[in-house]
């Protein structure tokens, strides 16, 4: 049987399906584009007949896409057939999908039909969509809760009939890999048994799959079939769909290429897939934000947690050598920046590492004495720790003498329920020059008392007064504890026009106060920065090169 895994892309129609989700045409052309470059096989581009929207995303679709099958999906039926032809007909390669229910429930409750009746159907709805074109594809919904025998006389019908694509839905998400295992290698055999064997050996006829994840095991079911001789996948991106959604196309597509090893062909060859892998997140992320349906941090391969390490011994295993902890390289599925996350679990080797891909050198002493600090003052306070304040820890440590700033005094009046916005007084300190008052209003407490110490201290923050002008790359608030007396915990990154960043962090029971201690110290690390770091990074790295180095651990991160 041949190799090649054809993915059949159902993100616009199954996946549009979720609940909630509505795109327009714009959204499904530019999805359609990046499916495109994905390189999937076949993009099923919708169901015609069930709306004028449907039916000219189709026909845009089908006219606007090439180097791909197009596909629309059609009741058994000859109007939707008719309607699906309609708006498919300009497709380069367009394929009818046509589809109706095999399981003794949806016939009873919701066709109310015999089974020969719905087997005539069924190949009728067939022969007739071949009329248009010979790629006619054939589902038979609720596969896996109908009878093996019937299924079986229902599919041997419809290939004769010349469907070219058979497809076994696990429509409700009912089955278990190794039950769909042995449905789809019974249907083989029957198949073969009734002619069909050089057929499924060439490809010219294929068995497809398509899982839902109600009970999360759409994935598994969908590779176990391919291992039974299953050739096409039905999926989508970030597994949207309908309920718990419908086999991740991410998920797949890895799991063939990373275990290569072990999905192989009876004569030992790999199966493949014609994805184009490093478009894997950027395609994720193209559709979570058109759609709505963001992906959760922990979902596998578009996760944002996919391939970060937080943790300490991860860490130093990855930096060590990235085979210890990951199984797949994140660059070959479109991930770009490091797999090193700092946070609550973070050890010494990780902020060495960080340092050093930062172009710091130090000694195991002076890595002592940042680490311990980072251990008291930040592990438990930033649940993200940003590399920004790493680097602050070192100003802190070795450049706090040339910190110019101090907090003399700061107000804010803001009052709820009035027109009047807040305004901020303080009084600053700077060393150079002496002290400072400045006033300013702002569009809430933080707004104002930041512009009131930006412009006591020379600096602004967007186009409004006179002084340097800053960006404020990041803020937020947390709080230390529950309750309205937790303390705050205040972070932010700025950047100067330079492109210098630097981080601050302040705490206090007052949250606006914790905001003026981050920024103040921000302030004083980017002052402190611009003038001593880089002595400050020979003197270190002279410190460093003094001692004896450790042997054999190449990081081999990125
Ligand atoms: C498993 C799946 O994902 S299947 C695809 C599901 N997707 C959708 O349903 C989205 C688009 N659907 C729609 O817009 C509408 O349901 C339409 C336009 C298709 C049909 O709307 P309506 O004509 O109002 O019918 P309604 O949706 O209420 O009921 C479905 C009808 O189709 C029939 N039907 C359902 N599946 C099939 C089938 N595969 N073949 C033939 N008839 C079918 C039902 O028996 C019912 O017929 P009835 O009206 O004679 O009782
Ligand atoms: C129409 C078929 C393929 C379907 O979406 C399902 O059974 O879930």
């Amino acid at each position: 049987m041949i190799n090649r895994v054809y993915i059949f892309d159902t993100t616009l129609r199954d996946g549009e399906q979720s609940p909630g989700v509505s795109l327009n045409m714009s959204q499904k052309i530019e999805i359609g584009k990046a499916l495109v470059e994905l390189g999937v096989d076949v993009i099923e581009a919708g169901f015609p007949i069930s709306s004028p929207g449907d039916f000219e995303g189709v026909k845009t679709l089908a006219r606007e896409l090439k180097g791909v099958e197009i596909a629309a999906l059609a009741r058994a039926n000859r109007k939707d057939i008719e309607v699906a032809w309609e708006a498919l007909k300009e497709a380069e390669n367009p394929r009818i999908h046509t589809f109706i229910a095999t399981s003794d429930i949806h016939l009873q409750y919701k066709l109310r039909k015999s089974r020969e009746e719905v087997l005539e159907l069924a190949e009728e709805a067939v022969k007739f969509a071949c009329e248009f074109t010979s790629n006619v594809e054939f589902s038979a919904e609720d596969a896996t809760r109908s009878d093996w025998e019937y299924l079986a006389e229902v599919v041997i019908r419809v290939a004769r009939a010349g469907a070219k694509v058979i497809n076994i839905p696990d429509t409700v998400g009912y089955t278990v890999p190794q039950e769909y295992y042995e449905l789809i290698a019974f249907l083989i055999e029957k198949l073969k048994a009734a002619g069909f064997e050089e057929s499924l050996e060439t490809g010219e006829l294929q068995l497809s799959v398509h899982c839902h994840n109600d009970l999360g095991l759409a994935v598994a079911n969908s590779l176990s079939a391919v291992l039974a001789g299953a050739r096409q996948v039905e999926c989508t991106v970030n597994g949207i769909g309908e309920r718990a959604g419908n086999a991740a196309m991410e998920e797949i597509v890895m799991t063939l290429k990373t275990r290569a090893d072990f999905f192989r062909t009876r004569l030992g060859e790999a199966l493949e897939t014609g994805i184009n892998t490093r478009k894997i997140v950027p395609t994720s992320q193209l559709v979570a934000q058109l759609t709505g349906m963001y992906v959760q941090p922990n979902k596998a391969i578009v996760g944002a947690n996919a391939f970060a390490h937080e943790s300490g011994i991860h860490q130093h295993g990855v930096i060590a050598h990235r085979l210890t902890y990951e199984i797949m390289n994140r660059e070959d599925v479109g991930w770009s920046g490091s797999a090193i996350v700092l946070g609550k679990h973070s050890g010494r080797h990780a902020v060495d590492y960080k340092l050093r891909s930062r172009g710091w050198k130090l000694s195991k002493k002076a890595l002592s004495r940042i680490f311990e600090r980072f251990r008291a003052e930040i592990k438990d306070v930033l649940r993200r720790i940003p590399d920004e304040y790493l680097e602050g820890i070192i100003y802190d440590e070795f450049l706090s003498e040339a910190y110019p700033y101090r907090v003399i005094s700061a107000q804010v009046s803001s009052l709820y329920g009035t027109s009047l916005n807040p305004i901020s007084q303080v009084e600053v300190e700077d060393r150079r020059v002496g002290r400072r008052v400045a006033v300013a209003v702002g569009v809430g407490s933080v707004d104002a008392a930041f512009k009131a110490v930006a412009q006591a201290l020379g600096y602004r923050f967007g186009n409004e007064g006179d002084g340097e002008r800053l960006k404020l790359v990041d803020f937020h608030i947390d709080a230390l504890g529950k309750g309205t007396e937790a303390e705050g915990v205040c972070g932010v990154i700025l950047e100067d026009e330079a492109g210098r960043r630097t981080a601050g962090l302040g705490r206090d029971g007052d949250i606006v106060a914790a905001g003026i201690k981050a920024l103040i110290n921000a302030l004083n690390r980017l002052e402190a920065s611009r003038e001593k770091e880089s002595e400050l990074r020979v003197t270190l790295a002279k410190e460093a090169e003094g001692e004896p180095s450790e042997p054999g651990v190449q990081p081999m991160c990125r």
